[in-house]
């Protein structure tokens, strides 16, 4: 890195031209709607800027929100809007504005981890994040599969434009979190940001527009989504993109893919992030007419050990002493003994022979309950030092349902 570049926390001021060279890292521009749109998120006091001669030329934002983890929601450090100028690349900003992030959210002593989305896979390894999550982005032949059964008695849709029905929404979204670990809350202006339907997210379709399932005990799931009337030569030829599904019951889960995967003139649903335990798959007459890619989403960088291990629950009951290198948070590193009763833990310091040996990489990629210690050490990337100890971690780290991120943040 040379010595005209320099590193300071963002102001206010700096918002518009932030915006810009954010836009431009991504290789768009600045729409004035969403630039508006994003000030509505913007905190000035957690965003790092790297600068050369006055103009920003490197970015990190760190956004103050929770996410849910087995059994728990848990105050984690969201970093977003990483972008280095394209004349200013592979010289150490992104690094520099890395350490910047992770050290002030570590400083503030709330964050036991950060967690992010990353444009490519191959950046933030390096900097102790693990991948922690998948997502299934499904594309639904509706000509070649169907959501069998009806409505229960009782049981009702109603279709509405999302701002008009977003108490209803809220109210779904809360009580998945104690449900889903992954979810990210919506504090402040984020339901606001989320929802207001700039023409720029749009790509060409409809207004954004909800589906909800209600029986007798009220809204039990809902459905945002997009619709776009495109014709053939064989004809009618539309689409349904799903902006967000959350089902409470399976009755509303089956409703709510039942009613998107019947819409007359829609041949083909798209969904970017179904969680990979849907039931989706066993629930139409034909899979094939259904593909799920997976992909990467969450990746997830511990930073305070005993903290992030004692803020989540356990399926079983475990006793292992983990030895954790960390190159960059050396407080993390060595000997813990990890005891879990019931389905809290207690998380000490120890001197003890260590029964499994990881890096924080590979215990943020364990820490959702999505990927499983026995993965991890097929993988070389913990060692098993006692035999029956990565069985033992694999059961009490794994949750009865995986994590799910439902945004790119
Ligand atoms: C959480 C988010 O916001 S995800 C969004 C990330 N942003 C983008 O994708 C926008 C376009 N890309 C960029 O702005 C930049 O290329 C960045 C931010 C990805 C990287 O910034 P740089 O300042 O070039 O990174 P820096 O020089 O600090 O590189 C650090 C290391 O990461 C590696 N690296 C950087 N970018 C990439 C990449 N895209 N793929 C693979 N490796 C990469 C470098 O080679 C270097 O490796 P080393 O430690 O072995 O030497």
């Amino acid at each position: 890195m040379t010595n005209d570049l320099v590193l300071r926390t963002a102001t206010d001021d700096d918002y518009a031209e932030l915006e810009a060279h954010i836009h431009g890292a991504f290789l768009d521009d600045v729409e004035e709607e969403t630039a508006e749109l994003n000030r509505l998120v913007y905190e000035p006091e957690r965003a790092q800027l790297m600068t050369d001669a006055g103009r920003i030329v490197g970015s990190g934002l760190v956004i103050t929100r929770d996410l849910a983890v087995p059994g728990g929601v848990v105050p984690a450090a969201h970093v977003t809007g990483v972008g280095v100028a394209s004349t200013h690349r592979r010289r150490g900003v992104l690094t520099a504005l890395m350490n910047a992030m992770l050290t002030e959210a570590h400083g503030r002593g709330t964050e036991p981890f950060a967690v992010l989305w990353a444009s490519e896979g191959a950046i933030y390894g390096r900097y102790g994040y693990g991948l922690a999550s998948w997502r299934v982005s499904y594309e639904i032949a509706t000509a070649q599969t169907s959501v069998g059964g009806a409505l229960p008695d009782g049981a009702r849709l109603r279709l509405a434009a999302t701002g008009d029905v977003l108490d209803e929404i809220v109210a779904v979204y809360d009580r998945a979190l104690s449900e889903r670990p992954g979810l990210s809350t919506r504090p402040g202006n984020w339901w606001k940001y989320l929802t207001q339907d700039p023409k720029e997210w749009r790509h060409g379709m409809t207004a954004e527009r909800t589906v909800l399932y209600e029986d007798d005990g009220g809204v039990r799931g809902y459905a945002r989504h997009r619709l776009k009337n495109n014709w053939s030569a064989s004809g009618p030829d539309g689409e349904v993109r799903v902006t967000e599904l959350l089902a409470e019951t399976p009755e509303a889960h089956a409703a709510l893919w039942r009613y998107l995967t019947s819409i007359d003139l829609v041949r083909t649903v798209k969904y970017t992030h179904g969680p990979i335990d849907d039931p989706l798959p066993h629930l139409v007459d034909n899979p094939d007419g259904l593909v799920g890619t997976a992909g990467g989403s969450l990746w997830v960088r511990i930073l305070d050990v005993a903290g992030a291990l004692t803020a989540r629950q356990y399926a079983a009951p475990a006793d292992v002493v983990l030895e954790v290198t960390d190159a960059s948070f050396t407080g993390n590193a060595g000997r813990w003994r990890l005891t879990v009763d019931g389905a809290k833990a207690d998380v000490t310091r120890t001197d003890d022979d260590a029964d499994l040996a990881l890096d924080i990489k590979a215990l943020g990629s364990l820490y959702l309950g999505g990927v499983s210690a026995g993965t991890l050490a097929a993988g070389g990337l913990i060692t098993e030092r006692r035999p029956g100890a990565v069985a033992q971690v694999s059961a009490a780290f794994g949750w009865h349902r995986v994590p799910v991120s439902v945004e790119v943040f």
